[in-house]
């Protein structure tokens, strides 16, 4: 996930556009950059780091115009070192294209070969998002054949990269002289959602945290294979240009990525966590009996509505007992397992008196690596917990994400190759409880029948998209620089038990 914003129609735009992206910031924390246009001419800054240490005033004044687009970037291709990665991405021909990208293509090395082969296209990146800028442009070429560009043309030239690109995606692009344009991939798996200012003014972005926040409307969400054009002039056309849009939103959005304030496809992300939580006091009340847990306490920060909510449906003591440091960011989307390792301890630290003699129920929203997982429970202990157990308000992540969530490899999983048992020895838990993946499903899914499915793969081991295979998977992470060369680099696979097994 990465966050991407596009808005058409209040001057100057940069504020606006800056404004919607530290709104978007939990999406990503690598690199951030804003294109704006002024006339025919586009004018970028993009850097590595957060929001607030990308943009200073001098590259503010820069950015004049009021038609422009954002992206803060997690990466999940590519480098996370690289600068050049950072998002927007320009192409000078035809017209002139930037673009931002949320998501992650699964047949890039087939459309590398494909842009230099046929479509006599270069670039320069080991970013899929340039690749598929450059499918887009071809496209475009393609579909307007030297004529004045009209929608018509570009909606084709959509069609055309729904042919050809695979994976998720939702995208933002400016057209220079034409205006803006937003679509997302088939099955919708990333989100993008779009509405309007009572001036009229136009914004789409990743979440409608992003519009609320800067005074614009929700209308909806882009439709999956939708196409949507906003003119200079704030004038709107969208069509659907997939040949069959079905609605599987990711999960884990839900669980972990989303702010709980943002509705995504008709679904309350509180909500969701906190149906959740329903849903797991079924699973804790057949593992630990309630009169056994002296208090729940949430894991910072995500977990909470999934924690409280379970507190309160088991008539247990809800307790703060972790407090986090606001100024460390979110430890999961962090590139490198030592940085991550480090950073739940300066995150997060425990209230002793909490701990104390309590027998206590941890709850998390996820475990994935279980980075976070071993560090709060040993704090747990340290302070003195006389039980320790732990909850997850998600169900064992076990597959490879290849859509845009920095999960690429199985062994990185602390759930992969073992049992719960195996999972609750290796943290050193007194009593490890998952979610039930069909039971959050339907909870989930409750909340809006317009859902087709879920992406939950990194669950169920299913991809939407049908193409991947352990082969295409183990390209996708060819050549991937991860940020995990760090020194004291440690991989949960390497402490893994002897001869852990599937459960
Ligand atoms: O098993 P792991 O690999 O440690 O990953 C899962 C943890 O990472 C996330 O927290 P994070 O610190 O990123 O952000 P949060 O403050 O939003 O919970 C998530 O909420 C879990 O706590
Ligand atoms: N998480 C994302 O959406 C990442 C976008 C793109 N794949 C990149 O790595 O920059
Ligand atoms: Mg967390």
């Amino acid at each position: 996930m990465c966050g991407v914003v596009g808005t058409v129609g209040q001057t100057p735009v940069n504020q606006l556009i800056y404004d919607a992206l530290l709104l978007l910031q939990h999406r990503g924390q690598d690199a951030a950059g804003i294109v704006t246009q002024d006339g025919r001419k586009f004018f970028m800054h993009k850097a590595k780091g957060m929001v607030r240490d990308v943009f200073r005033t001098r590259n503010m004044r820069a950015l004049p115009g009021s038609i422009g687009l954002g992206q803060v970037r997690y990466p999940t291709a590519g480098s996370v070192s690289s600068e050049e990665e950072a998002q927007p991405f320009y192409v000078n021909a035809p017209f002139g294209i930037v673009m931002v990208h949320n998501g992650n293509l699964t047949n890039v090395r087939q459309l590398r070969r494909e842009l230099f082969d046929t479509d006599h296209r270069h670039t320069n990146t080991e970013s899929d998002s340039e690749v598929l800028l450059n499918v887009l442009a071809h496209e475009i070429a393609r579909a307007s054949s030297g004529a004045p560009l009209q929608d018509e043309d570009v909606f084709q030239a959509v069609r055309e990269v729904h042919r050809r690109v695979k994976g998720s995606y939702a995208v933002v692009a400016l057209i220079s002289g034409f205006g803006l344009l937003a679509f997302r991939d088939p099955f919708g798996i990333r989100p993008l959602c779009m509405g309007r200012a009572d001036d009229g003014a136009f914004m789409v972005a990743s979440e409608s945290v992003a519009l609320e926040g800067t005074m614009f409307h929700l209308e909806r969400d882009v439709a999956p294979g939708e196409a949507v054009i906003v003119r200079t002039d704030g004038s709107l056309r969208a069509a659907q240009c997939a040949e069959h849009g079905t609605l599987h939103p990711c999960m884990f959005e839900y669980v972990y990525l989303a702010r709980p304030d943002s509705v995504m496809d008709g679904i309350s992300v509180y909500q969701a966590r906190l149906n959740m939580g329903e849903t797991l006091a079924k699973r804790v009340v057949s593992t630990v009996p309630p009169n056994q847990i002296d208090a729940i306490i949430p894991v910072p920060e995500s977990s909470r509505p999934s924690a409280m909510q379970l507190a309160q449906r088991l008539g247990i003591p809800y307790r703060e007992g972790f407090v986090k440091n606001r100024y460390v960011g979110r430890t999961f989307i962090m590139p490198g397992q030592a940085t991550r390792k480090k950073s739940v301890r300066q995150k997060l630290n425990a209230i002793a008196s909490e701990f104390k003699g309590r027998r206590v129920l941890l709850v998390d929203d996820s475990i994935v690596r279980g980075t976070t997982s071993k560090e709060i429970v040993q704090m747990a202990r340290d302070a003195g917990a006389a039980k320790v157990y732990l909850a997850s308000a998600a169900p064992p992540v076990r597959h490879p994400n290849v859509y845009g969530i920095d999960m690429p490899t199985r062994e990185e999983l602390v759930a992969h190759g073992r049992t719960v048992e195996e999972i609750r020895q290796w943290i050193g838990v007194d009593a490890l409880i998952y979610q039930d993946l069909e039971a959050m499903k339907q909870t989930v899914g409750a909340i809006n029948a317009q859902i087709d499915g879920f992406e939950a793969s990194c669950f169920d081991g299913k991809y939407v998209t049908g193409d991947i295979s352990d082969e295409s998977v183990a390209a996708l992470n060819t050549g991937r620089d991860r940020g995990d060369g760090e020194e004291g680099d440690e991989d949960t696979s390497r402490l893994s038990l002897p001869n852990a097994q599937e459960g």
